[in-house]
């Protein structure tokens, strides 16, 4: 029997295919894995570069090229016949010597260059690596194949063009030592091209010929399929769901960690991919539950979708329970008190604060209780007058701290007379709930602290302190106990806290390739974002730095109207563009800072079925094409969301950041076009 790998294009490709041609190339393929009768044959290449590489006929006139060795086929691609001949001839595999993993590029074009290259090199006597000996490359895994290339190449513009030609595997140490960085520097940008942690060391050239043992340690560029219900898995899951890119596949799949691990990124680096396919490892092992948390409801509705694509066996499937913290908090506090609690409207509870009759304001009394108060678990006035007020930019004597504790002392005070709770208070309920013993509350024999043996955190960024506390709470200190994922550039609510805080000692881990939006998106979000580090999450701050996108694309289209009524027109005019190119409604998202907008913007466009939400409704979604509508002095920064500076210039500075965070994060939700438009002055946060 014949052992079948695909490659990430094949299903792609495949599903690109005219219906008949697909449908024949599907039944070709699985005839193929069985090999029964009426399968195709693999047929050699007149001309092929590499004598490993034949083809199947799938259909009629079309052919996957594939690479055999052994009883090991990987599919790569399927194509019109001319071309997939072309495509047969032109490439040429390798086994990287340094990782052992698979390398795959097109060697004609390369010979092409490389006549190129020589020409040039005559004329200079530079040599990019010349300081390098051949082992110093080979230790970084460039091949005897390369290397006469690499000793041509004069410097680092010659050695950039050649990117897309070079497998990632010799392109990546090169450009770092061209760079400027070390031995060292070099051989950590290769190891992120891993995805299997344990060490490749060959002992004999025999490892380096063994293209399906490479395979296998590249699971980013071929799955292996043992039966036809797995063959139609990979080629109907979307790509996500079957092929992750190094560092994902490395930080998911890791065996077990000791710690908590937190893995921080910017936009689109596929850190809710990563959390997700870490909740489905953990459920394949099977050790206990899992809660896989992120920050709204609707959000968790996105995450369990996705993990039905990704998790096909209901068992394990059943292992993770999807949610959001306050729905877990809720039921915590339900379930210890036999009913569930009520919750406290907004607008109560401003007129229970202005009816504590402080000298603060209503909104300065809710900060100081949540971001203070509530954040370091303070229970009496003596801890609340010793305790630091991070983030507070104006000082509070002893006196004005007794005020504000007795302020709060009244608003908690009239709350429990009503029987009424906050849902910061309810996860704090929840947290102290779960550090009792409670073997009556999850109804066990056996008393136990925690209902969980595993939890993944998305969005991690905007949870509170208290929530926090309250997922400590509910999984016990054990190897693989928490796995988070966030930005704190992408924070959009008032919280900002060190996970060491509140007892999270985590490994942090790192991705700075953006798969969603193109460099021109992200560079413009980048500029926009201010570029500032942010903190929170980590301790000390977190640069954007070194965040990078693989592909191209349009430059952002900022758009000036003279009126918000033009403003509107030239929305519906772009949107009603974007459908005639074909894109499909769910594929479009447009966001404004107001409701006002968001309801004018909803109203042109309801019968057109795209998305229509604030900034703050963004978190988390993904389109092709966005539009930001009303980015305008005025709106955004949204005046009235601000700390008015003469009452406090610390929270005033956290205020236009977070707005700033909020412009960021509905900017970078287009994968391929982001669209901006204001009337007006533009709003100071737009990159000019
Ligand atoms: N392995 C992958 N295969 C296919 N697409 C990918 C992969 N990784 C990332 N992407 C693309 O990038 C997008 C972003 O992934 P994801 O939502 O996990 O990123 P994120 O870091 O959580 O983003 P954000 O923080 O901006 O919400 C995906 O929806 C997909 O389009």
């Amino acid at each position: 029997m014949p052992r079948l790998a695909l490659s990430p294009e094949f299903p792609a490709e495949l599903s690109a295919l005219a219906q008949p041609v697909r449908r024949d190339a599907v039944v070709a393929v699985r005839r193929f894995l069985q090999n029964v009768s009426g399968a195709p044959h693999p047929e050699r290449v007149r001309g092929a570069r590499d004598e490993r590489v034949a083809t199947l006929r799938l259909a009629d006139r079309y052919r996957g090229v594939v690479v055999r060795q052994r009883d090991v086929y990987w599919l790569l691609t399927v194509l019109p016949e001319p071309e997939a001949w072309a495509c047969a001839q032109r490439h040429r595999f390798a086994v990287n010597s340094a990782l052992g993993v698979v390398e795959m590029w097109d060697a004609a074009a390369l010979e092409r260059a490389e006549s190129a290259i020589r020409r040039a090199a005559r004329s200079s006597r530079a040599r990019l690596f010349a300081e390098f000996c051949d082992t110093d490359l080979a230790e970084l895994g460039v091949g005897h194949r390369f290397l006469p290339l690499v000793r041509q190449i004069t410097d680092e513009l010659t050695l950039e063009a050649l990117e897309p030609l070079l497998p990632p595997t010799q392109y990546a140490p090169l450009a770092a030592l061209a760079r400027g960085e070390s031995m060292t520097g070099a051989w950590r940008e290769l190891e992120n091209r891993r995805c299997v942690p344990a060490p490749f060391e060959p002992a004999g050239g025999a490892e380096l010929e063994d293209l399906a043992a490479a395979l296998l340690r590249s699971p980013d560029r071929a799955v292996f399929v043992e039966g036809p219900r797995e063959l139609n898995h990979v080629l109907d899951a979307p790509g996500w769901c079957v092929f992750l890119h190094p560092p994902q596949y490395r930080l998911s799949h890791w065996e077990s960690y000791e710690r908590p691990v937190l893995v921080t990124g910017g936009a689109g680096t596929g850190k809710t991919l990563t959390a997700l396919h870490r909740a489905a490892h953990l459920a394949g092992n099977g050790r206990g539950p899992i809660l896989l948390v992120t920050f709204s409801q609707g959000l968790s509705a996105e995450l369990s979708a996705k993990l039905d694509l990704l998790i096909e066996d209901e068992v394990v499937r059943k292992r993770v329970e999807v949610g959001n913290v306050d729905r877990l908090a809720h039921r915590i506090v339900s379930q210890a008190e036999g009913r569930p609690p009520t919750l406290v409207g907004a607008a109560e509870l401003t007129a229970l604060w202005r009816e504590a009759e402080s000298e603060h304001g209503p909104a300065f009394l809710l900060r100081e209780w949540e971001q203070v108060i509530l954040a370091q678990n303070l229970q009496t006035l003596e801890e609340y007058l010793a305790a630091p007020r991070p983030g507070r930019g104006v000082g509070l004597s002893a006196e004005e701290r007794t005020g504000v504790w007795k302020a709060v002392g009244h608003v908690t005070g009239r709350l429990a007379e009503r029987g009424k709770r906050t849902l910061l208070q309810l996860a704090a309920e929840a947290a102290t709930l779960l550090g009792q013993s409670t073997g009556d509350l999850l109804e066990e024999d056996e008393p136990r602290r925690e209902p969980y043996r595993h939890i993944v955190v998305d969005e991690a960024q905007d949870l509170h302190p208290t929530q926090w506390r309250l997922l400590r709470a509910a999984v016990p200190y054990a190897p693989d106990d928490l796995f988070i994922v966030g930005d704190p550039h992408q924070r959009i609510f008032d919280t900002r806290v060190a996970l060491g805080a509140v007892g999270i000692d985590a490994i942090q881990q790192l991705l700075q390739v953006s798969h969603r939006l193109p460099q021109e998106i992200l560079s413009w979000g980048v500029r926009l974002r201010g570029g500032g580090p942010a903190d929170g999450l980590v301790a000390g701050v977190q640069e954007l730095y070194g965040f990078r996108a693989t592909r191209h694309g349009p430059r952002p289209m900022v758009r000036a109207y003279d009126s918000p009524e033009e403003e509107l027109s030239g929305l519906v005019a772009h949107v009603s563009q974007w459908m005639e190119d074909g894109v499909a409604p769910g594929e479009i998202g447009v966001a404004a800072r107001t409701p006002a907008l968001v309801r004018d913007a909803r109203a042109l466009l309801r019968e057109s079925g795209v998305r229509v939400t604030t900034l703050h409704g963004m978190k988390g979604l993904e389109f092709r094409r966005v539009a930001v509508i009303g980015v305008a002095d005025g709106i955004v920064p949204a005046p009235e969301s601000l700390t008015p500076a003469e009452e406090d210039p610390a929270a005033r500075a956290h205020d236009l950041q977070r707005e700033r965070g909020l412009l960021y994060v509905a900017c970078t939700r287009a994968r391929e076009v982001l669209y901006v438009s204001y009337s007006g002055r533009a709003s100071p946060f737009l990159p000019t």
